[in-house]
């Protein structure tokens, strides 16, 4: 990726409403995690929009799109969009420069290959296009598939890929076949000239340097959400032996007030661990070296 100057660099600044997206000078090199969080940002957007908002506070729009605001505020400036003290950003001018930079002022055709239960649903699913993108065919490798109609649109075989994706203009795929097959269909898909795949199978491509894939992987989420209640429950237990412990500490104390009167709590245990091994115990209640 090619280093570009920022909004900022190139002297817009002030009122998001001054940049309009055929202001940006350049196309601005963009952190992965903010062109992540964009697409977010949007989508707060458009529904304050819709609620007949007109500009919105940093912090709202933050809130609005669930990160914090500063972050917020550093990955706008990325795109040489400041607000303006006291009022905000514009929400119109803000979305026209958030979907030019993420290039959604075009919609997009998407292809989908692997039309089986993952397939389907997404084959069905319409809020692609109030996203910016159109399913604009369906692929598969069975023939009892080809010719069924989803959404209107009938299953192609696979065999088709190179003629369809030419006459749609087709640069973005989703792979959604079984593992097996995935690494040959996106060879198919690259050498047709689908240059950006999306893929739902647990495989790892290989794909010329050219070509951007982005692998999405539920069990991987519930992987990382798995760690995530291993870690509160870890600490839960750590916090429950830290008061175990005080109590510990407090009872061995009183024990210890206690101690010519009975055997201590360690002698106890001392005791019952002799017992199993069957050694001998020290008279102060110690275990014998
Ligand atoms: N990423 C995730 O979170 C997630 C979730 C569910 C499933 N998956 C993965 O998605 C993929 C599909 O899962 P599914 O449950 O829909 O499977 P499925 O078996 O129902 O569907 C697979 C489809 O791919 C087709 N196919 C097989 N070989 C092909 C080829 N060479 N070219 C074109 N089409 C071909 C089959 O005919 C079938 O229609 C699997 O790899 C699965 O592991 C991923």
């Amino acid at each position: 990726m090619s280093q570009q100057r920022t909004g900022h660099e190139a002297g817009i600044t002030g009122r998001v409403g001054a940049v309009t997206p055929s202001a940006v000078p350049d196309f601005p090199d963009l952190p992965e995690a903010t062109v992540a969080r964009l697409p977010e940002y949007l989508r707060a957007l458009h529904h304050l929009a819709e609620t007949g908002h007109d500009t919105v506070s940093s912090e709202g729009l933050a809130s609005a799109a669930g990160v914090n605001s500063a972050k917020l505020r550093k990955d706008l400036s990325h795109l040489g969009s400041y607000g303006t003290r006291g009022v905000g950003y514009d929400i119109e001018p803000l979305v026209g420069q958030i979907e030019y930079i993420l290039g959604l002022n075009m919609r997009r055709a998407v292809a989908l290959v692997g039309v089986g239960n993952l397939g389907h649903a997404l084959a069905g699913y319409a809020g692609f296009a109030s996203r910016g993108f159109r399913i604009a065919a369906l692929f598969d490798a069975d023939l009892s598939r080809v010719g069924e109609l989803i959404n209107g649109l009938a299953v192609r075989h696979v065999a088709d890929i190179p003629e369809v994706v030419k006459t749609e203009g087709i640069s973005i795929a989703v792979l959604a076949t079984p593992a097996g097959a995935a690494q040959a269909v996106a060879d198919q898909l690259v050498a047709a000239g689908v240059t950006s795949i999306l893929n739902f199978a647990p495989v790892v491509l290989n794909v010329p340097e050219q070509v951007d894939v982005r692998k999405v992987d539920l069990a991987v989420e519930l992987q990382i959400l798995s760690f995530h209640e291993h870690r509160k429950s870890a600490r839960n237990g750590a916090d429950q032996n830290g008061s175990g412990a005080r109590n510990g500490a407090d009872q061995n104390g009183a024990e210890a007030r206690n101690g010519a009167k009975g055997t201590t709590s360690r002698g106890r245990v001392a005791r019952v661990i002799a017992e199993v091994n069957g050694t001998a115990v020290a008279a102060r209640g110690e275990v014998a070296a």
